[in-house]
């Protein structure tokens, strides 16, 4: 039998809304055990530092830049990561030396494919000197060297629990993760994967809540419930490039903007982007290989009830049906850092990350920087 690491991955993702953890047991390739999960929510006055890090970023064109208030944010926010481990082993009986690895993914503050530039911040030595257990991260740049998008990384991960479902949804199945960003992964009968990057997820709807003083999401998807869809509005998004293009392509915060304050009401507003939400996730279903006959969906948008009726309603026009990650088994909060997790062990082993139906990389790439406790 192969060995079997044990692994901590931590996300921050683009939704800035905190960090993510989740323990497993893996050997990097089909075995996955899933041990334990949590979240730890960043304060309002840190989420300001992050959007402030995204504004400071966008000069950027070395990736080792770090002008502005980067320097002492990456230093910060490994910090708050740092506290997260401990705070997570410790409610969890477990300590420094029940985990082999963490994969850490850090915050992306600048996402340039097309310059073959992608920046996440967060600082693996002293993450590894703090939390005294040896980290992976840095997991994207190597896949940009081979000509990739360097996201999406999940998709491996995706396969892996594609294989270990107990319940095989009807295939091909597509993994939706609805964060900021959503991306999806399709995975057919004989294995085959297919992945990128949807289009924008709950990004738009929390900056339009955000717009309004309405807190930084739509709880429920309360607000779009009574609202209705503004067709004009929706087909603005829409319409963009992205969609039409049969190029792989993975997409940055920056890439779609909100509509200005007065475009349409408040409710409309956010119902009108919990449908583009679901919109884009069929419309870019249409470049894969096959259509989908499941969707197994995802990350926090799965909880705003106006993006899944949305979803459920197109998916089952084209005869497919939507499911919950949660209803497979699955746990739908914290597959992104249990999919850190799962990678840094398949940098450890020299494992691909990603593969050229997934990021567009000219070989299959590993990649990530391993720093020893
Ligand atoms: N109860 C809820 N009701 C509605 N929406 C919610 C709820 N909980 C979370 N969300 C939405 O999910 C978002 C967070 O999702 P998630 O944690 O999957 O994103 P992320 O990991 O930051 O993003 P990405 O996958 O793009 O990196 C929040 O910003 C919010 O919009
Ligand atoms: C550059 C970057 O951080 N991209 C994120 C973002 O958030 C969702 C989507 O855009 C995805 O491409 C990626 O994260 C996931 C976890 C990934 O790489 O698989």
């Amino acid at each position: 039998m192969t060995a079997l690491y044990r692994a901590i991955g931590l996300m921050s993702g683009t939704s800035m809304d905190g960090i993510d953890l989740a323990l497993i047991k893996t050997d990097g390739e089909q075995v996955v055990e899933r041990i334990a999960a949590g979240s730890q929510n960043y304060s309002d006055a840190f989420r300001a530092r992050l959007k402030q890090g995204l504004v400071d970023a966008r000069g950027m064109t070395q990736r080792d830049e770090r002008s502005g208030i980067l320097k002492q944010l990456e230093h910060d926010l490994t910090l708050l990561h740092a506290v997260a481990v401990q705070d997570f082993l410790f409610t969890h009986g477990l300590s420094a030396d029940d985990v082999d690895v963490i994969g850490f993914h850090g915050q992306t503050v600048l996402h340039r494919p097309d310059d073959a530039l992608t920046v996440q911040i967060g600082d693996g030595a002293l993450l590894a000197q703090e939390a005294g257990i040896d980290v992976v991260y840095d997991m994207r740049a190597e896949d940009m060297h081979y000509g990739g998008q360097g996201a999406p990384l999940i998709p491996a991960y995706h396969a892996a629990l594609a294989h270990n479902l107990e319940q095989k949804p009807n295939m091909p199945v597509v993994f939706v993760n609805i964060g900021g960003i959503s991306n999806l992964t399709y995975v057919d009968e004989t294995g085959k994967l297919a992945a990128f990057d949807s289009g924008p997820g709950n990004m738009l709807v929390d900056q339009w809540m955000e717009l309004h003083a309405q807190g930084s999401f739509d709880a429920g998807g309360a607000l779009a419930l009574r609202g209705t869809v503004n067709s004009d509005l929706a087909a603005h998004y829409l319409s963009n490039a992205f969609f039409s293009g049969n190029q792989r392509r993975s997409l940055d915060r920056g890439d779609f903007s909100v509509p200005s304050l007065g475009a349409v009401s408040l409710e409309d507003g956010a119902r009108t982007l919990a449908y583009v939400a679901a919109a884009s996730i069929l419309q870019s279903a249409s470049h894969l290989p096959q259509k989908p006959c499941s969707y197994v969906v995802s990350g926090g948008g799965r909880k705003n009830a106006a993006i899944m009726a949305e979803l459920t309603a197109l998916a089952q026009a084209e005869g497919a049906v939507v499911i919950d990650a949660d209803t497979a088994g699955l746990d739908g909060d914290s597959m992104e850092a249990e999919a850190w997790g799962y990678l840094a062990v398949r940098s450890l082993k020299g494992l691909p990350l990603t593969y050229p139906s997934t990021t567009g990389c000219d070989r299959p790439v590993s990649g990530g920087v391993l720093v020893k406790a």
